[in-house]
C-alpha cells in the first residue's frame, strides 16, 4: 500500500509555484519582512514570554524516523527548528509524545484511504466533527450507525460476488495501471483549472482556480507537505470541521468543499479578490498612505460581526491577524443577500469593501478547548499562561492589535519587553492620532484585564463604530429621498399640465396635440403617470443636489 501511495504521489505531484518556499505571509502581518529572527528573551517578571515566535508548526511534529514525507532529514530539522512565528509550543511538546502520534496514525489512515480510489469493500469512514452541536450529533450518529451496517452488508456481498479470477487479475496487474487510475481520479485536476498561486502560508499553498463545471473562481488551499503521520492532519481536519459547522456568514470566508488527495488536504473556499488585509497594509505603507479613521472603524465593525458569529457558534478563531482577514472588492452574493440583522447589512460598507475572516486552522471550541496557539505577536498573555476560560477575549485582543497595525503601528514584537508592555496596556505610537473615543475603544480591547475587553457582540453595537455606519446609512437615505422628491415634483408638474389642457377650449383635440413641444416626443399612447421614470434624470436640477 505504501508503494502505491508513493507512486500516486509521484503521479500527482503538484509542482507548481511556491510550495517549496517558506511562509510568506507571516511577516507581512507586521508590514515588514525583517522580523523573522526571534529574540529569545528571559523575562525578569514572573510572567511567561513566548520562547520563540509561535505560530503554527503544522509540519514539525514527527521525528525524522517517523516522517514519511520525502523531505530529507537535514531539511526536516530546519523545518522543525526554524525560528518562525509559527512554532507553537503545544505542537512541539506533542511531537515528543508517542501517544499523540499513534492517534494521528489512525486519522491518517482515514484520510489516505478516503483519498484513494473509492473502495466499496472497505468499511466506510465517517469523521466525527467535534464542533457539531450535541443535538445534531446525537441524531446523526444513529443514522450513521444504520448506514454503516447496511454498507457493511453491501461490501460483504460485493466481495463475495467477485470471482476468484477477478481477484487474481487485480493481484497481477502491473502497478502502473493503478497509478494511471489514481491519476485519472485526481479531483483537483479534473474539476479545477489552476490559474495562479495566490499565497503560501505555514500550512499550505493557496491557488486561484476556476471550477471547470460552474466557471466560478475559488481559492483552493492545499497542504504544503503530505499529511501522513503528522499532526498537520489533525489541524487540517480542524479547519475543515470549523468551516463545515460555521456555514455561511458575510464576514467569514465561505467554504465549499474539502477532500484528501495524494495524502494532501485540499480545501475549496470562496475566492476573495482583494487579497488579505496584510497585503493592503503593505501596499499602503509602500505608498505612504494610511487608512482613514472611518475605514478603520468599518474594518473593526465588519470583523467584529464575523467574530460575533464565530463566538456565538461556540467557537474561537485564535489566529486573528491581518494575513487571515480577506477582502472582497465587489459586493459578494453572500454579503448582499444573507444579512440576518441590521448588523449584517453590507450595503453601506465603505467603497464596497467586505472583510472576511479566513484561515480557520486554529479554531477550537470554547467549551472544551484544544488550543493551538496562533502567531505569538497577536497572542494574549492569558493564552500563553494557559488560562483558557475566556478564549473569545483572546480574539478581541488579537483584533485590537490588527486594527493598530492597520492604523500604521510599527511591527509587533514577538517577545521581550515590548511584547510585555503591549500586554500591560501600553499602546504603540501611531503615525496619525486617532480620535479619543476610538483610541479608548482600542485600549479597552487590549486591556490586561480580559473582563474589561468588549465582547464581539458589544463591539457590533458600539456607538463609536455604529455612528460611522449610521452616518453613511443616513446619507444614503437622504440621497434616495432626494430622488423620490424629484420624481414627485415632475409628476405633479405633469398632472398640472394635463389638468390645464383638459380645461382649455380645444377640448375636441387629442390631448397630446395640446402639450408643449418638449412633450411631443412622447409616444401617442404614452401614459401620464409613471412615464417619467423612464427618463434620464439630472439630480440637482431642482435644487436637490446630493
Ligand atoms: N480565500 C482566499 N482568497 C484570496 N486569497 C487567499 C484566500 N485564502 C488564502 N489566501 C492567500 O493565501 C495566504 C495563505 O492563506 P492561509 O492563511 O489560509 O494559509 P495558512 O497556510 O493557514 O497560513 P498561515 O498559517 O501562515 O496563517 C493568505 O495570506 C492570502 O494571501
Ligand atoms: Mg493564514
Amino acid at each position: 500500500m505504501a508503494a502505491l501511495f508513493d507512486e500516486i504521489s509521484q503521479q500527482l505531484d503538484f509542482s507548481s509555484c511556491g510550495e517549496e518556499g517558506s511562509s510568506s505571509d507571516n511577516s507581512s502581518d507586521d508590514c515588514t519582512s525583517s522580523i523573522r529572527s526571534p529574540r529569545i528573551h528571559s523575562p525578569s517578571s514572573a510572567c511567561r514570554t513566548p520562547r520563540v515566535q509561535r505560530h503554527r508548526s503544522r509540519n514539525s511534529t514527527l521525528s525524522p524516523l517517523q516522517c514519511t514525507s520525502p523531505i530529507p532529514y537535514a531539511s526536516w530539522r530546519k523545518l522543525r527548528l526554524c525560528d518562525s512565528p509559527s512554532t507553537p509550543k503545544s505542537l512541539l511538546s506533542k511531537s515528543s509524545q508517542p501517544s499523540s502520534s499513534s492517534k494521528i496514525g489512525g486519522l491518517q489512515r482515514t484520510l489516505r484511504f478516503a483519498s484513494a480510489a473509492p473502495n466499496l469493500i472497505q468499511a466506510p469512514f465517517v469523521n466525527v466533527n467535534p464542533f457539531t452541536p450535541d443535538t445534531v450529533r446525537r441524531n446523526s450518529e444513529q443514522q450513521w450507525r444504520n448506514h454503516c451496517r447496511s454498507e457493511d452488508n453491501y461490501g460483504r456481498r460485493l466481495k463475495h460476488s467477485l470471482t476468484s479470477s477477478e481477484e487474481d487479475d487485480e493481484a497481477f496487474l502491473p502497478p502502473k495501471r493503478r497509478a494511471v487510475q489514481a491519476f485519472m481520479l485526481s479531483r483537483y485536476e479534473s474539476e479545477f483549472l489552476e490559474l495562479e498561486c495566490i499565497g503560501v502560508g505555514e500550512f499550505g499553498a493557496v491557488y486561484k482556480c476556476v471550477k471547470r463545471l460552474d466557471g466560478c473562481l475559488y481559492a483552493i488551499k492545499r497542504s504544503r507537505r503530505p499529511l501522513a503521520g503528522s499532526a498537520n492532519e489533525q489541524l487540517a481536519l480542524k479547519e475543515v470541521y470549523a468551516h463545515a459547522v460555521l456555514g455561511h456568514h458575510p464576514h467569514v470566508v465561505r467554504y465549499y468543499s474539502a477532500w484528501a488527495e495524494d495524502d494532501h488536504m485540499i480545501i475549496q473556499n470562496e475566492y476573495c479578490d482583494g487579497g488579505s488585509l496584510s497585503d493592503v497594509i503593505v501596499k499602503k505603507t509602500v505608498q505612504g498612505e494610511l487608512f482613514s479613521e472611518a475605514e478603520l472603524k468599518d474594518l473593526l465593525l465588519q470583523v467584529s460581526m464575523g467574530l460575533k458569529y464565530i463566538h456565538s457558534s461556540g467557537l474561537v478563531h485564535l489566529d486573528i491577524k491581518p494575513s487571515n482577514i480577506f477582502i472582497c472588492q465587489r459586493p459578494s452574493t453572500s454579503a448582499a443577500g444573507e444579512g440576518e440583522s441590521e448588523e449584517e447589512d453590507d450595503r453601506s460598507t465603505s467603497a464596497g469593501v467586505i472583510y472576511k475572516i479566513g484561515d480557520l486552522g486554529h479554531v477550537t471550541s470554547t467549551n472544551s478547548p484544544q488550543v493551538e496557539e496562533g502567531d505569538s505577536r497577536f497572542l494574549a498573555s492569558e493564552v500563553l499562561q494557559e488560562d483558557y476560560r475566556h478564549l473569545p477575549k483572546a480574539d478581541i485582543f488579537a483584533l485590537g492589535l490588527t486594527i493598530l497595525l492597520a492604523a500604521g503601528a510599527p511591527p509587533l514584537p514577538q517577545n521581550g519587553d515590548e511584547w510585555h508592555s503591549l500586554r500591560e496596556g501600553q499602546l504603540p505610537k501611531l503615525p496619525k492620532e486617532l480620535s479619543p473615543p476610538f483610541r479608548g475603544l482600542l485600549q479597552l480591547m487590549l486591556d490586561p484585564d480580559l473582563m474589561k475587553r468588549p465582547s464581539a457582540r458589544e463591539l457590533c453595537k458600539h456607538t463609536v463604530l455604529r455612528e460611522e455606519r449610521t452616518g453613511r446609512v443616513a446619507a444614503q437615505l437622504q440621497r434616495e429621498l432626494n430622488v423620490e422628491k424629484f420624481r414627485t415634483a415632475m409628476l405633479e408638474k405633469e398632472l398640472q399640465e394635463a389638468r390645464q389642457a383638459a380645461l382649455s377650449p380645444k377640448q375636441n383635440l387629442p390631448f397630446w396635440l395640446k402639450l408643449p413641444i418638449k412633450m411631443g416626443s412622447l409616444p401617442k399612447t404614452g401614459r401620464l403617470v409613471g412615464r417619467k421614470t423612464e427618463r434620464s434624470m439630472s439630480f440637482g436640477c431642482l435644487g436637490y443636489g446630493v
